[in-house]
């Protein structure tokens, strides 16, 4: 049975939208319904029919998305679900087939997603491209090094999120260039990151805010929720839910980190979504108090080989043949010279012996900047013909600061 695909448009998002809904099983507020259907692009929305009735769904975002040495414009792909009704016939799969046929038209060569569970996307061709590391902290053992940076020029300023967004704007946008992984916000995203719903709905406490500030202006700011509470014994037993923490430079960085840290009536600090390379794990005099979880973050597709790896920076000289295994975008299959250097990149068709065969997921692994094609190496993953040409592709694809994208889309 087939089930024809073809974009909405916006009246028919009153029949779209509830399939996600169903889908993931999710009763979203009526104002995050609103910004979800804010930021949709119609034309890039897709939708399976059974009949007259929508099935299945999935959208993408037009991101500019920061990668090694540049930026890019990346297909974010979202809004991914299948009526429950309709599940395991193919349905997703037909979705993500004319998705990568549809951004590859488009002149995107990448696109990235975060997967609600890890096992889906891989055979699509994404590979797990970025992590993230969630910290528990008790306020106890939060005592930096002794030499943590210091500005006496910087002072802290109470603020409500909504009332300094411009502040908050310019702070992000100027960091969001640095890391790989990060995209530039759009008003749309920053109605979602702002938005203060969860008030009512997790019992958090409003969205606040402080600012990391100096006679030239705002260095830096942290937004949290704050959940009180006190032990029977009546000791404070408060827990600080941070939700994002962004600073220009590594003074602001540390005293917002150590107001938020502070913060009285506070026990426990939560810090749900932070880069594994978090400057916080070196300011921390006693790391194992970071208590930390791992997980996946970005997942990347490279959708245009050749394109997508010209359009990156490279950390060390390469000269590689790459055979690349890619049964969902054939234009990929096949055998590519990648030659790069730090001051640029080329990769072209050949007919050459390759010096490694790989799937494209694992190309998508790498794009960010992880290195994480030494795990697959190691893993027995990957095929390698020429020794040691793995690991000199993994060092001239590896990034610092290492990828992260935090924020879900
Ligand atoms: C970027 C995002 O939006 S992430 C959000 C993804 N959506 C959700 O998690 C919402 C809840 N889940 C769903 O809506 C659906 O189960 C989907 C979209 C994940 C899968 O849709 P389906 O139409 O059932 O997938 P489809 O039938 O095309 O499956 C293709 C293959 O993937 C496998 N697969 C699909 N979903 C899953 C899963 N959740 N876990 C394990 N395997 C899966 C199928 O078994 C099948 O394997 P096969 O090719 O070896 O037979």
């Amino acid at each position: 049975m087939t089930y024809p695909i073809r974009p909405i448009d916006e009246s028919e998002w009153p029949v779209y939208f509830p399939v996600l809904e169903e889908a993931f099983g999710w009763t979203p507020h009526p104002q995050q319904r609103e910004r979800f259907k804010a930021e949709t692009e119609f034309d890039r929305t897709l939708a399976a029919f059974d009949g007259d009735v929508i099935v299945g769904t999935t959208a993408v975002l037009s991101l500019t998305m920061t990668v090694p040495g540049g930026r890019l414009p990346v297909a974010g792909v979202t809004s991914v679900s299948v009526l429950p009704s309709h599940r395991r016939r193919g349905i997703l799969s037909a979705l993500m087939r004319r998705q990568l046929a549809d951004i590859r038209e488009r002149g995107e060569s990448v696109a990235a997603l975060y997967a609600s569970e890890t096992v889906i996307y891989g055979r699509y061709g994404y590979g797990r491209a970025s992590h993230e590391l969630s910290f528990h902290i008790n306020k106890a053992g939060s005592a930096f090094v002794k030499n943590a940076p210091a500005d006496p020029s910087l002072r802290i300023r109470v603020a409500t999120p909504a009332d300094v967004r411009p502040d908050l704007e310019r702070v992000f946008a100027s960091v969001a260039t640095r890391r790989p992984g990060r995209y530039d916000r759009q008003p749309h995203a920053w109605d979602a990151v702002l938005a203060d719903e969860e008030f009512d709905q997790r019992g958090n406490g409003p969205l606040r805010s402080v600012l990391a500030e100096d006679d030239g202006g705002v260095r830096g700011y942290a937004l949290f929720r704050i959940k009180g509470g006190w032990e029977a014994n009546g000791l404070p037993a408060g827990e600080l839910k941070l939700q994002e923490l962004e600073a220009t430079d590594p003074a602001a960085y540390a005293l917002l980190w150590r107001n938020v840290l502070d913060r009285d009536l506070v026990a426990k600090i939560e810090a749900g979504s932070r880069p594994v390379d978090d400057p916080l794990i070196a300011l921390i005099a006693d790391q194992r108090q970071l208590r930390a979880g791992w997980a996946d973050d970005l997942w990347v597709r490279v959708v245009e080989v050749d394109k997508a790896l010209a359009a990156r920076a490279y950390s060390a000289p390469v000269d590689v043949v790459i055979e690349v295994e890619d049964d969902v975008c054939p234009w990929n299959a096949g055998r590519w010279r990648l030659t790069a250097d730090p001051t640029g990149a080329e990769c072209k068709q050949v007919e050459d012996e390759p010096d490694v065969t790989l799937p494209v997921a694992a190309l998508g692994s790498a794009y960010l900047g992880d290195g994480l094609l030494v795990e697959s190496l190691e893993a027995g993953l990957l095929r390698e013909h020429s020794s040691g040409s793995v690991r000199a592709l993994a060092t001239a694809m590896s990034w610092n600061p290492k990828p992260w994208c935090g924020l879900v889309f």
